[in-house]
């Protein structure tokens, strides 16, 4: 008898906690469609009342498709969280990044690995930020730069060799190499050039296996930070535990980090130009602190994601888009022997910056395949809250814009999916129209993001992917390989998912990318530009 009312008491409570969690579901979800601020605006119904959204296409590798596919269905202002707008326009985006009525979103909180330390990428108060980005400017100033670019060089010429290698030098100079994929050799390549930024040292990638662990480690690491960045409330439901997902690699990546760190710090501050011999001495002009040990941890690991992952998608996507537009790739090999007289000139300078079709080669790469594709989430922190778009949008709302979707913009961009240099090449006998539609794009063009909150290393990235470039371009003809391995990397024709574009580089986006491909075989250009080697 006392066991049966138990069972019934049981099961009351629990029918009871099951009704008032339902209860709260509705009376949420109502609340989120009907009298929230941002409930007028349309998007995907899931997408209103939960960040469920954009967890599952942030799992998925696919938000920015879906968010593509909402502007298409919707127009340029979707709702795709109950607290996320994003518009698809080039003045909305001016307005939200360069403007002071926004902080970065409290979503970067979900990618702290350590609680309560910051780094100057996910810094939300905007005082500390400026500290930080003070010290970390030093390291990017142009002279610092120039001082690390023999460094660079040298990595890339690894890079070269281990390509002269492959295509095995005693071959015929008409045979093509067995295919490579080109994502897998210059991830390599960006890791030991962060290595030597970071932490003077390489990481050799490029010639032993040792560390070659930090390319799944990277994407394990990007892939539960960007679902935390979409749904923060997973990571303070203590998610991260269950998330098997590449620990193992994700904290020998922690040790790597930690290790070098270490190793560096028992060293002279100038034993090496990088990363760290402008921060182990910054002070905080107001407090007089210096960065923690944990501060370096978590600036360190930064520097190796966002300095890897993007410089790498930026070459990869070159590639694949100079393969399948063999005019472009002639007419840059032409510009290369023509401008330069041997391998050795191709650095920064001069005749590199003369080589504008190379940079807009380049650009249209990112345009089509940016390395960030997603929307940068910003909070409007102003008071009264701010304009958008001739739109009031309140303070607390979250805001963006999809860079993905705005390179795509066919009110910005004319045939937006076609990779076409020449839309960043300023001819002078152009209309008035053409000159305005150039204007519109430059302001549309954002990989880089805008702002306070731009990429500190523009100028180094530029001069990773264009010296990489133009020496590849010196040495080497690439084509793609026939058969199934050519097309890795392409989208399908017939996709349903938004990957049916087979002209276009498909990337995988969690914060940062991931991609495969372009497989392609090589074929040195001539002997005598390897006996230079
Ligand atoms: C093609 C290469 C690259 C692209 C397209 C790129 C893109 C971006 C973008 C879009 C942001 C803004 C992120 C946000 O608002 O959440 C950013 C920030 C940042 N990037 Fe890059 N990046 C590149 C290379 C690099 C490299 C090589 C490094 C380091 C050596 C680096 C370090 C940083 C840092 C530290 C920030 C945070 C800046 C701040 O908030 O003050 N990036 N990058």
């Amino acid at each position: 008898m006392f066991s049966t009312n138990r069972i019934a008491n049981t099961w009351l409570c629990v029918v009871l906690l099951v009704g008032a969690v339902i209860l709260r579901g509705l009376f949420v979800a109502s609340y989120r469609l009907m009298f929230h601020p941002l409930s007028k605006y349309p998007g995907p119904w899931l997408a209103k009342i939960s960040d469920g959204y954009s967890a599952w296409y942030s799992i998925k590798v696919d938000l920015h498709l879906r968010i593509e596919e909402a502007h298409a269905k919707y127009g340029p202002m979707v709702r795709i969280g109950p607290n996320k707008l994003i518009v698809n326009s080039a003045t909305a985006l001016q307005e939200i990044y360069r403007k002071d009525d926004v902080r970065k979103a409290q979503n970067y909180e979900a990618m702290l690995s350590i609680p309560g330390v910051f780094n100057t990428h996910t810094c939300i108060d905007k005082t500390l930020h400026r500290r930080k980005r003070k010290v970390v400017n030093q390291a990017f100033s142009d002279s610092s730069i120039r001082a690390f670019e023999p460094t660079m060089i040298k990595n890339i010429d690894i890079f070269i060799d281990q390509l002269v290698r492959h295509c095995q030098c005693h071959q015929n100079l008409d045979e093509w190499s067995e295919p490579l994929d080109m994502s897998t050799v210059t991830q390599r390549l960006a890791l030991d050039v962060m290595g030597e930024f970071g932490f003077g040292r390489t990481f050799d990638m490029q010639t032993s296996d040792t560390n070659r662990f930090l390319i799944d480690a990277i994407r394990a690491t990007s892939r539960v930070v960007g679902l935390f960045y979409q749904y923060p409330r997973l990571k303070k439901l203590g998610v991260e535990e269950w998330l098997k997902t590449g620990i193992w690699t994700r904290s020998k990546f922690g040790e790597l980090v930690k290790g070098m760190v270490q190793k560096r710090l028992s060293e002279e501050a100038d034993a090496s130009h990088d990363l760290f011999s402008f921060i182990i001495n910054a002070k905080d002009p107001e407090t007089g602190q210096g960065f923690t040990l944990e501060e370096l941890w978590c600036e360190s690991r930064l520097f190796i994601i966002a300095g890897s992952d993007t410089s790498s998608t930026a070459m990869a996507a070159a590639f694949f888009y100079l393969s399948r537009n063999p005019e472009c790739k002639k007419k840059l090999h032409t510009l290369i022997r023509e401008t330069f007289s041997n391998a050795e000139e191709i650095r920064t300078g001069p005749k590199l910056a003369s080589c504008g079709y190379l940079r807009a080669c380049i650009d249209e790469a990112m345009r089509m395949s940016p390395p960030i594709t997603g929307a940068l989430l910003r909070e409007v922190v102003s008071e009264g809250g701010m304009v958008i778009d001739g739109e009031h949008v309140s303070a607390g709302v979250n805001v963006g814009t999809s860079l993905y979707s705005i390179h795509h913009n066919n009110s910005v961009f004319d045939n937006p999916w076609k990779y076409d240099p020449n839309r960043w090449m300023g001819l002078e006998s152009e209309s008035e129209a053409f000159v305005n539609r150039q204007r519109m794009q430059r302001l549309a063009f954002n990989p880089f993001s805008l702002g306070s909150r731009t990429c500190v290393a523009q100028t180094m990235a530029y001069a990773e992917i264009t010296i990489t470039l133009a020496k590849i371009l010196w040495y080497f003809d690439f084509r793609i390989p026939g058969g199934p391995l050519g097309q890795i990397g392409a989208g399908g024709e017939g996709d349903r998912t938004g990957r049916h574009r087979t002209q276009e580089f498909q990337l995988r986006e969690h914060l940062t990318s991931h991609h495969e491909g372009p497989y392609l075989e090589f074929s040195l250009r001539s002997r005598d530009s390897v006996m230079s080697q």
